[in-house]
């Protein structure tokens, strides 16, 4: 138990908190789309386009099955928590904190973003439906919920360094 699984919705804030999240806690930082394209050499779009998205959901469940670095934040993809195996690898590794967005935030954000393909393909009732359908498993995953909710950044960071630090003594050993 002792890395930090940042999981939610696209455009909820897991790469940009996690980074910093990293930066207040002094620990290393990977983003799972990151470390995918860096190992494929492909964009996520270019993964997508060529060899579709269960071909991608394996490459996510590659990662955390091979992934072997302790002591780290990492923040997945947000279709990362849906198989069962990958939600049973992070809750048996690590602290896994759910970043909860309203979806009017979320499309606000993401709409307009080319590197996210499953946005490019669909309509905004489309990724609405498939925000509502994923909420429990993220629910399900997490062992805490932080609302971002007229939080900034900064906020929410120091936040879940706040979580962080409170649970350590109990089962989190981050020492
Ligand atoms: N609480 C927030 N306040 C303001 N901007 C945010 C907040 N959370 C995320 N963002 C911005 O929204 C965009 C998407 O965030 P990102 O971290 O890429 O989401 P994710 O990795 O969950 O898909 C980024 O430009 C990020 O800076
Ligand atoms: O929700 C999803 O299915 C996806 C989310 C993306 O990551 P972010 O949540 O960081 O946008 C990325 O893994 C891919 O485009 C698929
Ligand atoms: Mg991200």
């Amino acid at each position: 138990m002792n890395r930090i699984y940042l999981i939610g919705f696209m455009g909820c804030g897991k790469s940009a908190v996690g980074r910093r999240l990293s930066f207040l806690l002094k620990l290393p930082f990977y983003d799972m789309d990151k470390e995918i394209v860096r190992q494929t050499g492909k964009t996520i779009p270019e993964i997508f386009e060529q060899h579709g998205e269960k071909y991608f959901r394996d490459l996510e469940t590659q990662f955390l099955q091979n992934f072997k670095n302790d002591y780290c934040i990492i923040s997945t993809g947000g279709g990362a928590t849906m198989r069962k195996e990958n939600q049973k690898i992070m809750r048996n590794t690590g602290l896994v904190m759910f970043l909860d967005a309203p979806f009017r935030e979320i499309w606000r954000r993401i709409h307009r973003d080319p590197n996210r393909p499953i946005v490019r393909q669909s309509t905004r009732e489309e990724i609405e439906a498939l925000h509502k359908a994923r909420y429990r498993g993220y629910k399900q995953t997490a062992h805490i919920t932080i609302r971002t909710e007229f939080r900034t950044l900064r906020q929410i960071t120091q936040y879940a360094a706040f979580q962080v630090n409170r649970l350590k003594s109990e089962r989190f050993d981050l020492n």
